[in-house]
């Protein structure tokens, strides 16, 4: 990319596609295009298929999905599956036809079998059983690697698959019914605070370990790899340590300052028992997270309170 190629950033508002809008913004990059989903629903052939004809974008960042915790994975598998197939394939197949340079398919790293062997490695892709939480929405991002991986074998397209681990910090989700752990641990910690309330509910036990990657530095991985990485296996993005979610929330509690007590709600589901996953090729490809995760709740928390009479309903 150069600074005056055209780029368009799909999801421009969410958590990851706001992070890389705000990279390329400070690296210089001049000629970004974005739509809201009001602007365009992404789920409309048509619509997308005028907006790149009318856009020519060079390179698309593919930050736009249906997106949420482990709850609303469980409960609306239809949603997850039907939209982000949707959205993915509608923009992979407009930006063959519009010929676009290179694009960048955010997947995840829920693709891989809920008991593969740790750290896991890219290789592992396909090798089990998924985890029936959110596994509707792991098929969707597993059809997106092969879509692309298809497009490039085909048409020799360069269109890249990554992986990032879970992911938090500004204009992140904080819906209690909807969220990621922990944006939902930053509010319900805060508001406990607030409340003077005795304790604070933890969903599942505790025990599940997950990895956590700054925001702001998943959007650098992004940008340097869109530059540097034309391969057509999925790549890994993460800080390659983890934690277990007790430990966040403890974490998470002295942050935010709250006094009280957890408590843990074990009717909720723990989903994956660990996720942590093999960043050597990545590290190989040159690129490393520098955000501690103590640094990055701190910096969540403050975007948090600075925003949160218009993120929380
Ligand atoms: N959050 C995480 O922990 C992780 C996220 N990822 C991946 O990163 C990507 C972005 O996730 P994240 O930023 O967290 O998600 P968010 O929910 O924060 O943002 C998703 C964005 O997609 C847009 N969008 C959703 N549906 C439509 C639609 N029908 N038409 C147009 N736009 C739509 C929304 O636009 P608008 O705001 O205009 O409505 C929103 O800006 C996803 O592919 C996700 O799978 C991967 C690993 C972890
Ligand atoms: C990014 C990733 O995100 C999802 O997978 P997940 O990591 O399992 O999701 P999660 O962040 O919601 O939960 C992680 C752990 O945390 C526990 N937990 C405790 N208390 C709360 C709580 O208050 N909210 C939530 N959401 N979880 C809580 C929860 O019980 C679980 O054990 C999928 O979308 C998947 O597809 C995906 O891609």
């Amino acid at each position: 990319m150069n600074k005056g190629s055209k780029i368009y950033v799909a999801g421009h508002r969410g958590l990851v596609g706001s992070a890389i809008v705000r990279k390329l913004e400070e690296k210089g990059y001049n000629n970004l295009v974005c739509r809201t989903s009001r602007e365009l629903d992404l789920r409309d052939k048509s619509a997308v298929d005028s907006f790149f004809a009318e856009e020519k974008p060079e390179f698309v960042f593919l930050a736009a999905a249906k997106v949420g915790g482990i709850v609303a994975n469980n409960e609306y598998p239809a949603d997850f599956i039907r939209d982000n197939l949707l959205i993915q394939t509608n923009i992979i197949d407009a930006a063959y036809r519009n010929d676009v340079k290179k694009l960048l398919f955010l997947g995840s790293t829920c693709i891989y079998p809920k008991m593969a062997p740790q750290p896991l490695k890219e290789e592992y892709l396909l090798t089990g059983e998924l985890e029936p939480t959110n596994d509707a929405y792991a098929i969707a991002k597993i059809a997106g690697i092969k879509m692309c991986q298809s497009y490039n074998r085909q048409y020799g397209t360069q269109y890249i698959s990554v992986m990032p681990t879970n992911l938090y910090g500004s204009n992140d989700n904080f819906d209690l019914h909807s969220s990621h752990v922990l944006p939902a641990l930053i509010r319900k910690f805060h508001e406990a605070k607030e409340n003077n309330a005795p304790f604070v509910e933890v969903w599942g036990t505790g025990t599940p370990k997950r990895e956590f990657l700054y925001s702001d530095d998943l959007a650098d991985a992004c940008v340097y790899l869109i530059d540097n990485y034309s391969g057509n296996e999925i790549v890994n993005i993460g800080v390659g340590e983890d934690l277990p979610i007790k430990d966040l929330a403890e974490k998470i509690k002295d942050v935010v300052g709250f006094t009280g007590e957890i408590q843990f709600d074990t009717t909720k589901p723990d989903g994956t028992p660990r996720k942590l996953v093999d960043v050597t090729k990545l590290n190989s490809l040159g690129w490393k997270a520098t955000t501690s995760l103590e640094e990055g709740l701190k910096k969540a928390y403050q975007w948090f309170l600075d925003n949160q009479l218009t993120k929380v309903n």
